[in-house]
Parts: C-alpha cells; structure tokens; sequence
C-alpha cells in the first residue's frame, strides 16, 4: 500500500528546459524532510530516487519527537528507559522513549512535500556535472538530465559515487544489528519499560560460546506482555559483524534466559556506517543526512538530527539561492562559484567540526574496550548530569560543554578507566586530530 505513493501523490517533474531550483536526491527521511522545508520557502524543488517505503524501525526519545512535532508519528511510548549493565542494580534513565511508526512517518513527511508543491521523478541517478551556464545537470538512468540550481545528495552513506570526501579522514567503522518481532513465552522484561541497553552476561555459568566474547547487547521494545521487538547489537566495530553471529547470539541468549519464541512478526537487519571522513566541502554538490556525514558517530542515531536540521539548512540555500541571483542579475548570467560553499560552511562550520571530531575520539576509544571495559565505561556515563548524557547523545553540547563533559567523565571515572582515558587521549591519532581541530579558529 505504501508502494508507489510518492509517485502517485506528487507532480511528476517536468522534464522540459525548465531549471528547478533545488533538486534533491534520496527519499528516506532527510531527503524528504529537506525538499518539504526547501519548497516551503518558495523554491522550486524537485525529489529524485526509488520510490520505497521507509525498512527501519527507528527509536527516538520522546522529548526529541515532540519538539519536531512529530509525535502523531509514535506507535509506542514506555514511559522510562533502564539500561542493565551487569547484575548490580539496573540504570532508569528517566527519559520516555519512542518507537516511530515508519509508514506514519513516510506519510508525515510525504505529505509535507505535497502541501509545499515538491515535484517527484522516481528513477536512479548516474552522475551530476556541470553546464556551461553553472547550473548543475542531473543525469538519471535512461538519459533523462534534470537542470537546477543546486543539486543536494542525500541519498544515505552509500552516496559516495555522487559526492567527494576529504582524504586521509578516520577509517569508518560500523554498527550492525539484528533484530526480530515476536510472540514470546516467559517474557523476563516490565512492558512499561523501554531497555536501552542490557550488556549483562547471559553465559555466565555456560560454557562460553563463541559469540559470547563479543561486546554486543541487547535492545528491547516489550510491545506487551507477550510481543517483544528484540535487536542485538554491537554498538561499533572496526570491520563489521556477521549478522548470523548476532543472530546467534541473540538466539543463544533468549534461550539461556528462558524466553521462548512462539511466532516471529518481523526481522530486521540494520548496518550502519559511523566515523568517516567529512565530505568535502569545496565541491559543488551539496549533501544533507548520512550522505552528509551527519549521523552520530557514537550512537548510530541520525533521524532526529537531519530532521531538526532540515528548515535551517532549507532557509539557508533559499538564502544562498537568492543572493546568487541578485549577483547574477548585476555581474554576468554564471551562478557565482561560492554558493555551495556557503551552504558547506553552514552545515559544517568549525564549532560542529570540534563537536565531531570529539565524538570521533570517543568512538575511537569504544572500540578498544571489552565487554568488561564498556561496562565500567558506561558506568560512569549514565552516572553523568543528565543535561551532559543526554546534550551528548543528542548532539546538543557545544564543543566547550564537550570538554567539560570529558572533565566529568574522568572525574567519576575509577581510577583505571582515568588511565585509560588519559592513555587514550595522549596515544590515539584520534586525541591529536581533536586536539588540532579544537585549536583551529
Ligand atoms: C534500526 C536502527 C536505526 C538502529 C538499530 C541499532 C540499534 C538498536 C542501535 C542502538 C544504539 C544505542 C542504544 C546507542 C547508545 C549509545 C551510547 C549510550 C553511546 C555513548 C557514548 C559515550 C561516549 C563515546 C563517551 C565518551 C567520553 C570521552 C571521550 C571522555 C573522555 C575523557 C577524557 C579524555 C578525560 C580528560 C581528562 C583530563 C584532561 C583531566
């Protein structure tokens, strides 16, 4: 039901000599968040990729949801989060949490295109390049080209064959998941309770199994008493986890804790690229979303953040836009060379450049942990004020709060996780690069 909808609900794009003002690649949740703001300030704005449902089930914070406005969007709220770190007592994060209806959200977001008059072409794009004009030719599958102002790529982090990235940046790690919806017996989880994270060690009086060495845990949304939504996971990796592993492991887990599988809803896989270069940002082609290394390199998350990014960036190209054509109207017919970069700058000024390459750091030093280490390390993290937890997780600390928050750590931190810590920032690449990014004005 949910095929074919863009296609159905907006106007096709005209293909003729027309020049669109935006066009924007991609129609997971950033591309059509942004091509609805965009349009909404009075562009021209067309929408290009497959038209597909939304595959991932996404989980938000309730509080981040709302000041969206997007809370008609939640299928399921529990009312607080508990993280189970070992077998002391668990953590209550106090923080409601969400799971995001995906179709409700398609159709949100969807709908936002079609109030704001979105044009749509559902098909492939091959490459971008440059008319002599200036303006930017979007080639698709089938020789159809689409000109425009200014093309924006957020078609996710496979985007790479349409963007640049600066060399030499951070290895990408990644973040696997698998996950299932099922009817269970002997569910062992409160259903009014969202659990973030349970690293507790399931294998302890079994013989170890493979699988049990690796640093992954369980995330669980009880749907009711007897549905729950089960998603092993490993927060990052160097190279990625096998999903038969996780598989495996989550399977070997329910089982030694008694949960019995009586009918299976829904599976899911989720890979998630984190860390990475940034793009770079003197090329023409703009980004938004993962394509735009926007997802969080510590968490995985990235909705919510392109989601609330989208008007400022919007207005930001109307404005980029606007300015070109009164150069334009004044020096010669050339869109000026400059405008993309402005709209870079705008999207990754300095101040989020020190923000990232603090979390950049930080995933650096997860990966170095055992199961034993993230438990001590996230001991001390939800032990943290909760305007600094919740300021990282949401990307929301400034770079300076960011130092503070290090402070923080280190100070209710054991003593050998200040070494480590220390250790880390001193010996990792990724202390010296954040060093030099934080001192670069
Ligand atoms: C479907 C989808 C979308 C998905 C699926 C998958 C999943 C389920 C996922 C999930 C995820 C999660 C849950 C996540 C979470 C995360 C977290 C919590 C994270 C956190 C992190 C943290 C960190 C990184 C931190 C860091 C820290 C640091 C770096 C610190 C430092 C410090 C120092 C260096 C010290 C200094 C001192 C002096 C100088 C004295």
């Amino acid at each position: 039901m949910h095929h074919a909808e863009l296609a159905v609900r907006l106007p096709r794009i005209f293909t003729g000599d027309d020049i669109l003002d935006l066009v924007v690649i991609g129609c997971g949740p950033a591309g059509l968040a942004l091509a609805a703001e965009s349009a909404k300030l009075g562009l021209n704005v067309g929408l290009i990729g497959p038209d597909l449902p939304f595959t991932n089930n996404y989980g938000v914070w309730e509080d981040e949801f709302k000041d969206l406005g997007l809370e008609r969007c939640i299928e399921h709220v529990w009312r607080d989060t508990i993280v189970y770190l070992d077998d002391t007592d668990p953590i209550y994060i106090g923080r409601a949490y969400g799971r995001v209806s995906r179709h409700l959200l398609h159709e949100e977001l969807l709908k936002r295109c079609v109030e704001s008059g979105v044009s749509y072409l559902s098909t492939k794009v091959e490459r971008i390049i440059e008319a002599s004009s200036g303006h930017r030719l979007v080639e698709c599958e089938g020789n159809v080209v689409i000109p425009c102002r200014l093309a924006t790529v957020a078609s996710g982090a496979a985007s790479g064959k349409l963007l640049e990235y600066e060399v030499g940046g951070p290895r990408v790690s990644v973040q696997t998941a698998y996950g299932i919806e099922v009817e269970v017996e002997n569910n062992p989880y409160d259903p009014s309770l969202m659990v973030f994270m349970d690293y507790r060690d399931y294998m302890k009086h079994k013989v170890q199994c493979l699988e049990a060495k690796y640093p992954t845990f369980l995330y669980a949304m009880p749907m009711s008493p007897t549905r729950v939504f089960f998603e092993e996971t490993c927060l990052a990796s160097k190279d990625a986890m096998p999903f038969q592993l996780l598989k495996n492991k989550l399977m070997s887990r329910l089982e030694t804790m008694g949960v019995r599988i009586v009918r299976t809803y829904e599976e899911e896989w989720s890979y998630i690229p984190v860390g990475g270069s940034l793009p770079n940002t003197e090329q023409k082609n703009l980004a938004f979303g993962a394509a735009a290394s926007m997802v969080h390199p510590a968490t995985g998350y990235s909705v919510v953040r392109s989601l609330s990014e989208a008007p400022k960036y919007a207005s930001v190209i109307a404005n980029v836009l606007k300015q070109s054509n009164a150069e334009n109207m004044l020096v010669s017919s050339r869109i000026s060379g400059n405008i993309s970069m402005q709209a870079w700058n705008a999207l990754w000024p300095q101040e989020r450049k020190r923000q990232r390459a603090f979390f950049l750091f930080g995933l650096a030093l997860i990966l170095q942990f055992d199961v034993e280490g993230i438990r001590t390390f996230f001991h001390s993290f939800f032990r943290l004020p909760k305007w600094m937890s919740q300021g990282f997780l949401g990307s929301t600390l400034s770079s300076a709060d960011l130092l503070l928050f290090a402070l923080y750590m280190f100070v209710i931190a054991p003593n050998d996780m200040r070494k480590c810590l220390i250790n880390h920032l001193m010996s990792d690449p990724t202390g010296a690069i954040m060093v030099k990014t934080y001192l670069t004005i």
